[in-house]
C-alpha cells in the first residue's frame, strides 16, 4: 500500500465563460506517492496540475474515482475525521501573500492549523512550536508579531512552508512553491524543501510546469497534458528516454509554459504528436 493512492480522477469544472464548453480538468487520472518520495508532476498551464494537487487533499470534490491516505479513501471520512486527516497532508501554494492572511500575524498563521488539529494543546506550548516552526524554515522567532506585508516574497514563503509542517503531516502538496519568486530566492526555497524532507521524512507531489525545478528535486516525475496523465518514470529515466512525445516536447524545451505561444496548438494522441 502506497501512502497516498489516487484511482481513476475525474472532474470536469463548467465553463467560465458563458455558454463555453465543459473543462475536464482530470480525465482518469491514476498516481502513487511513496512515504519519504518527491513525485513532480508536470505539465503546461492548464493541463489540471493544480486541480490534480488539491483533489488529492481533497480541497475539491471529484466527480469520479477515489484518493486514499493509508488506504483509507478520503471520500468515505465525515468532516471531522477528514480533518483529523487532514493534520497528515498540507499544502504549500504558489502565491504565498496571496495565501497568507494580510490582517492576521505570522505566527496566528503558523498557528492554526495546530489549533484545528491539536487544539488540546495550552497556548504556551501553541507559542514554542510556532517559534520553532519559523526557526526551521529560516525566520527568526520574532517574525511571529510580524503582518504578512510586511516580508519579502521569499519570507513569505517560508511561512507557507512553516504553517504547512507544524502540524507534523506526512504528505505536502507543494503548488509550484516557487515559481513567483526570484530566482535567487527559488534555490533557497528549493533547499529548505529538501533539508525539512531529510529531517521529517515527507512525502511530496511538486506540482511544476518547469522541467528544470523538477529534474533537481523530483524521484519520480507524472507528467500532464490535457487532464491525463500520459507518462510517469523515474527522473533519470524520464530524462533520458521519454516515451511519450508530449513528454520530449517539454523536454525539447521547445515548449514553454506560456499558454498563448504556438504549441498550444500541438496536439498529441497516443504516444504521438498529431500537426495540424
Ligand atoms: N473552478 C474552476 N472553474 C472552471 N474551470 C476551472 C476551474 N478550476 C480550473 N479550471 C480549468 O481547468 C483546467 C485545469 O486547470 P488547473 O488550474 O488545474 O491547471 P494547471 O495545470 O494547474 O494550470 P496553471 O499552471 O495555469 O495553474 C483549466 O482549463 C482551468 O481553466
Amino acid at each position: 500500500m502506497s501512502l497516498v493512492e489516487v484511482d481513476q480522477a475525474s472532474k470536469t469544472f463548467a465553463s467560465r465563460q458563458r455558454g463555453g464548453d465543459p473543462v475536464h480538468a482530470l480525465r482518469g487520472v491514476s498516481l502513487r506517492v511513496e512515504a519519504g518520495e518527491t513525485l513532480a508532476v508536470i505539465g503546461e498551464s492548464g493541463s489540471g496540475k493544480s486541480t490534480l494537487g488539491r483533489a488529492v487533499l481533497r480541497l475539491l470534490d471529484l466527480d469520479s474515482g477515489a484518493v486514499r491516505l493509508d488506504g483509507v479513501d478520503l471520500a468515505g471520512l465525515s468532516p471531522k475525521e477528514l480533518r483529523a486527516k487532514r493534520a497528515d497532508m498540507q499544502i504549500v501554494f504558489q502565491e504565498p501573500y496571496e495565501s497568507l492572511n494580510p490582517r492576521m500575524s505570522i505566527g496566528a498563521i503558523v498557528a492554526e492549523p495546530l489549533q484545528i488539529h491539536r487544539s488540546e494543546l495550552g497556548s504556551s506550548e501553541i507559542r514554542t512550536r510556532v517559534k520553532a516552526a519559523l526557526e526551521r524554515v529560516g525566520l527568526s522567532g520574532n517574525t511571529a508579531s510580524r503582518l504578512p506585508g510586511e516580508l519579502s516574497g521569499g519570507q513569505q514563503q517560508r511561512v507557507g512552508v512553516a504553517r504547512a509542517i507544524i502540524s507534523e503531516p506526512r504528505f505536502v502538496v507543494l503548488d509550484e512553491p516557487t515559481s513567483s519568486l526570484d530566482l535567487s530566492i527559488r534555490a533557497q526555497i528549493l533547499a529548505l524543501l529538501a533539508e525539512i524532507q531529510q529531517d521529517l521524512g515527507l512525502a511530496y507531489l511538486f506540482v511544476s510546469h518547469d522541467m528544470h525545478t523538477v529534474e533537481k528535486v523530483s524521484d519520480r516525475i507524472a507528467v500532464m497534458y490535457l487532464g491525463e496523465i500520459v507518462e510517469t518514470a523515474p527522473t533519470l529515466d524520464l530524462f533520458r528516454s521519454p516515451q511519450h512525445a508530449y513528454t520530449r516536447t517539454l523536454l525539447s524545451a521547445r515548449l514553454s509554459a506560456d499558454p498563448r505561444e504556438k504549441h498550444a496548438y500541438r496536439a498529441f494522441e497516443g504516444d504521438r504528436e498529431v500537426t495540424a
